[in-house]
């Protein structure tokens, strides 16, 4: 069977979340919410291997739990950089799979489904993002506060993670954005910008990031509406 290693990055200092806790590790129902992140991908057939990218500080107690949660796919836990790219490039270096999927630690409801997809849609054509259409109308703003552009809904797309690349071909365009002093919101534009056409697969709006306080409302009742529809039972 065809698989693919993991990229779990959850380095950040979560500035906008504004905890002293770090976001990833705020329980969400009784558990660390980088832990419901990595049971998915325990979980998936399609994952190989996970390698863990954390604070320096964090990298003891997140091997603690990778222990005492079962979690065996983790094959390495290591201190990230200073921004998200950095972090993902260091766990690149790190794993031996052909692909590999790279994934925001504080996106807890990714689910198996949108992992297998993700990681066919780049087994067709080379890379994939997961993403949603827009909902509201975006506007471009200028420098004093006024609307610019109203681009066409129709082509825009919220991008999430998982995304999905060739391993090597990836680790190169993280290194010509070194070289080039470029830095990408996420790792699709790194390879963007060398050319590589990156496949749109339909995501879900319930796989947020855990970016600002009221985000944790929206993660508890997701969280709930799943136990109530019995989507957490998993074994
Ligand atoms: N130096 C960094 C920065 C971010 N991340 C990870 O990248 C993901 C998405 O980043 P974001 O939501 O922006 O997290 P933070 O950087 O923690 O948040 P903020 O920008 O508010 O500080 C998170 O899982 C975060 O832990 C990382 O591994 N290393
Ligand atoms: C990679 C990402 O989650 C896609 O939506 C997002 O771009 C990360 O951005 P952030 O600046 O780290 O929040």
């Amino acid at each position: 069977m065809r698989q693919a290693g993991a990229v779990i990055v959850a380095a950040g200092r979560g500035t906008r979340m504004g905890t002293a806790e770090s976001k990833q590790y705020l329980l969400l129902d009784g558990k660390p919410i980088i832990v419901h992140t990595l049971e998915v991908f325990q979980r998936e057939p399609l994952v190989s291997e996970i390698v863990l990218v954390t604070g320096e500080q964090d990298v003891e107690r997140c091997r603690q739990w990778v222990s005492s949660y079962g979690l065996n796919k983790v094959t390495k836990v290591i201190p990230g950089g200073s921004e998200r790219q950095d972090s993902v490039y260091k766990g690149l270096q790190e794993l031996a799979a052909e692909w590999v999927l790279v994934h925001d630690g504080v996106r807890p409801f990714v689910t198996g489904a949108l992992i297998h997809a993700c990681c066919e849609g780049a087994w067709e054509s080379g890379a994939s993002v997961l993403a949603v259409p827009v909902k509201d109308t975006v506007k471009v703003i200028d420098g004093e506060g006024f609307v610019s552009a109203t681009p066409d809904r129709r082509s825009l797309w919220a991008i999430q993670t998982p995304q999905a690349f060739r391993r090597l071909e990836l680790i190169e365009a993280h290194e010509a954005a070194r070289r080039d002093g470029f830095s990408g919101t996420d790792d699709s534009m790194l390879v963007e910008r060398r050319g590589t056409r990156v496949k749109i697969v339909e995501g879900d709006y319930s796989n947020i990031k855990i970016t600002t306080p009221e985000d944790l409302d929206f993660a508890a009742w997701i969280r709930s509406g799943r136990q109530r529809r019995g989507e957490d039972k998993h074994d």
